[in-house]
């Protein structure tokens, strides 16, 4: 169905050009028609077949035309404008293609009179260094960003229109203000041209250029490629732009300033942060390009940018699709541990000297941590395969983070650091997805403000998270109504800043990660039973760290190859520090064989070689005691429970019902939709097992809710489903276990990672 009857477009150069091709191929038009002042151009147009007709009267050739695309250099639009007002239809929209928008406007403005309502600013972002028509080609704007800039006057319909337009010839269509548009562009299109334009000629106005050129190599090839662009078009740019190129020319200047500076001082600190900085900022560009969740949401730079990615990312999130059968078998190391990635990076920051880290988690949760530090001024290297180095700064040495600090999906990240931005001395804010934005803040919040601290939520007690700093803080003698080692872990870090004494009793053991890392960095930590106390005044030293394979992300492997007859698969490297191995303990009491081999001690955490053979499960009543050692396990533990025989009964587990979704709800839905018997509780769940020798699931379809253990332990399941099993919204499994589609196809899981 073509959305005009008549498409015109003025000036027939790459973008012009390109649009005709692209209406043409999408059947968008009956009829094309260009205007341009050149007739070489025009019979170019018509004899490559893009346009029907051509006029050099621009007031003929927008006569009959719906659509009015005008694709001349800014410098033109006002002449341009003036001629094609006497042949414009009174309902003809008219929209362009300029690098600028504000100048255009203007000019737009004060020509086309009456019909300025009619007039839709836009810029689609898709030049190349190649111009003119015969570069021309239809499929110049599939995935790429057109950027409308609608004023108070501009008819909603005709925007939306323009849209229609765009959309259709595979663009993403944003909008946004213009003179926003005009700042953004100056910054991240037009100060590079004038970069790649000046390295260029700066070079070649020295004497030998010829000699310099012939020994520059690819560096100097990709830095300047954008210096083949066309010069009176980017003169035209730089002249219409002129104060919003003169801001970022500036911005760029003090910046070069800093980098020679800190070559000139042979500042090693400031050079490694400078360009780790960039490192990861470009990785975060190219993934945003990429569309992973956590990256982009983190790199937007408005609401709508922000909007069109979410939109994006939702339409291409990952789907599992798994086929039922099979066995795991060999030998699969799984990822880092989370939580210990997360503290070391926060505890190797406070320290004083360097710390290395090996085996840490590249998953978006411990990345969020790492650049919320970098954005608080700690140099950073890595993640290179799970080595990092941290330049710690000392307790004190923390800088005030220019922006909000983004959390992505990770409630470890925003919870601890609640606490340990309690004790600084600048305020920040801290802000998170979707998912973590719904989550329960008041329980950190709350304890901290008795200590001193100056903290905002908001009316439900969820993110975004204001932290006052600033304040003197007073240690406290707290006992946790929730067995919590996020509450626990931030108030000893805000400890470290408080007066006297901070002490935190638990009501059921909690991962001691903290506790033990604080006194692996040489903080003093007093353990007593259940409490835990810190007093401030110390300090923490760099140190070695190797991160142990996370024993929940081993968890998958565990129930997969229980369930699954004939399984057998060995683990190496988990970490089985006592208050995380609640899921072995489980698994065991429903007869699974787990079998620990070469225990050792690594770093202050206890680690083994898991070894476990399928066997017949039966259902059991969990202990509760248990619930705080395999909080993150249940899950897994629930598609254990769905195989074994008779019913599994879980209470004292309503913990779940708030983590990156209500894992008991989420969970009975999938499981239900899979054949399994169920009944829910506010703090547990009842799970009928099938026992063994037959399917314990049928196929089916499982919304995940974005929730990454949910979706692994889905995709376990069809190890003893029926038939395929299909789960939606698999992004988030790179928040903790990113690699796991692949491991677990190794091992012997049928598993297609499709979108
Ligand atoms: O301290 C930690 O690293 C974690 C503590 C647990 O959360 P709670 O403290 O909310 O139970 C756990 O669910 C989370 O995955 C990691
Ligand atoms: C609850 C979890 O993590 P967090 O609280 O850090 O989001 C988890 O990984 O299961």
């Amino acid at each position: 169905m073509p959305l005009f009857e008549q498409v015109t477009i003025i000036g027939l150069g790459l973008i012009g050009g390109s649009l005709a091709a692209a209406v043409r191929s999408g059947g968008l038009a009956k009829k094309i028609v260009a205007g341009s002042r050149s007739s070489r151009t025009l019979e170019r147009g018509l004899s490559l077949g893009l346009v029907d007709e051509g006029y050099q009267d621009l007031a003929q050739a927008v006569q009959g035309a719906d659509l009015v695309f005008v694709s001349v250099p800014v410098s033109a639009m006002a002449a341009t404008f003036s001629a094609i007002v006497p042949g414009l239809e009174r309902h003809a929209i008219v929209t362009d293609g300029g690098s600028v928008k504000g100048s255009v406007i203007a000019a737009a403005r004060a020509q086309l009179g009456a019909h300025f309502s009619r007039f839709v600013p836009g810029h689609p972002i898709a030049g190349k260094e190649k111009s003119g028509v015969d570069a021309a080609d239809a499929a110049l704007y599939q995935r790429h960003r057109v950027i409308l800039t609608p004023v108070a006057e501009t008819d909603p319909a005709a925007t939306q229109a323009v849209r229609r337009l765009w959309t259709a010839v595979g663009a993403d269509v944003l909008s946004m203000g213009p003179d926003e548009h005009d700042r953004v562009l100056a910054e991240t299109s037009h100060l590079p041209h004038l970069l790649a334009f000046s390295l260029v000629d700066t070079l070649a106005r020295q004497g030998d250029s010829t000699d310099i050129f012939r020994y520059a190599a690819g560096g100097f090839r990709d830095f300047t490629r954008i210096a083949s662009s066309d010069p009176v078009m980017w003169h035209d740019i730089f002249t219409e732009n002129q104060d919003a190129v003169l801001a970022a020319a500036d911005l760029f200047a003090a910046g070069l300033a800093r980098f020679r500076d800190a070559v000139a001082r042979g500042d090693s600190d400031a050079l490694l942060g400078i360009m780790t900085r960039a490192n990861t900022a470009r990785a975060r560009f190219l993934a945003m390009n990429a569309r992973t969740s956590y990256t982009q949401a983190q790199s937007a730079t408005d609401e709508h940018h922000m909007k069109a990615d979410q939109n994006a990312a939702q339409a291409r999130n990952p789907e599992f699709i798994v086929q039922p059968g099979g066995q795991l078998t060999g030998q699969v190391r799984v990822a880092g541990d989370k939580s210990i990635s997360h503290r070391s990076i926060m505890l190797g920051a406070l320290a004083d000297g360097v710390t290395e880290i090996e085996g840490f988690l590249e998953g978006e949760d411990a990345l969020a941590t790492l650049q919320a530090f970098r954005d608080m001024g700690v140099v950073i290297e890595g993640p290179h395969a799970g080595r990092v180095r941290v330049h710690g700064v000392g307790l004190h040495g923390l800088k005030a983070p220019a922006r909000t600090l983004y959390m992505g999906n990770s409630g470890t990240s925003m919870r601890l650091l609640m606490g340990l931005l309690s004790g600084q001395a600048f305020a920040s804010e801290l802000t998170g997805d979707e998912s973590l934005s719904r989550r329960p803040m008041e329980r950190v919040a709350k304890p901290l403000r008795e200590m001193g601290a100056a903290i905002g939520t908001t009316g439900n007690g969820t993110p975004p998270v204001s932290i006052r700093g600033g304040r003197t803080l007073k240690g406290i003698d707290y006992n946790m109504p929730v067995a919590s080692a996020q509450v626990k872990s931030a108030l000893l870090l805000a400890g470290l800043y408080a007066e006297g004494e901070t002490r935190v009793t638990e009501p059921a053991p909690t991962r001691d990660h903290t506790e033990r890392m604080l006194a692996g960095f040489g903080y003093p930590v007093q353990r007593d039973g259940a409490s835990v106390t810190v007093r401030s005044g110390g300090r923490l030293t760099g140190c070695q760290l190797e991160v142990p394979a996370d024993i929940s992300s081993a968890a998958f492997f565990l129930v997969g190859a229980a369930i699954a007859e004939g399984s057998e698969l060995l683990l190496p490297h988990v970490g089985i520090n006592p208050t995380r191995t609640g899921v072995i303990d489980i698994l065991r009491l429903m007869g699974a064989d787990i079998r620990l081999e070469n225990e050792r001690d690594s770093g202050g955490e206890p680690v083994a070689d898991l070894r476990i053979r399928s066997s017949g499960l039966k259902g059991i009543t969990i202990p509760e005691e248990l619930v705080p050692l395999a909080i993150d396990e249940f899950p897994a533990i629930f598609v254990a429970a769905a195989c074994a025989e008779g019913d599994t009964i879980l209470h004292g587990a309503e913990e779940l019902r708030v983590k990156e979704s209500d894992r008991i709800q989420v969970m009975a839905d999938g499981l239900a939709a899979l054949g399994v018997e169920l009944e829910t509780y506010p703090d547990g769940i009842r799970i009928r097992g099938v026992g063994q020798g037959r399917p314990a699931f049928t196929g089916g379809e499982i919304e995940s809710h974005g929730d990454h253990r949910i979706a692994m332990s889905f995709a376990m399941a069809a190890l003893r489903a029926s038939g395929a099993i299909r789960i939606r919204n698999c992004a988030n499994v790179a928040t903790s276990f990113p690699g796991f589609a692949e491991l677990a196809g190794r091992a012997g899981l049928s598993l297609q990672v499709q979108g």
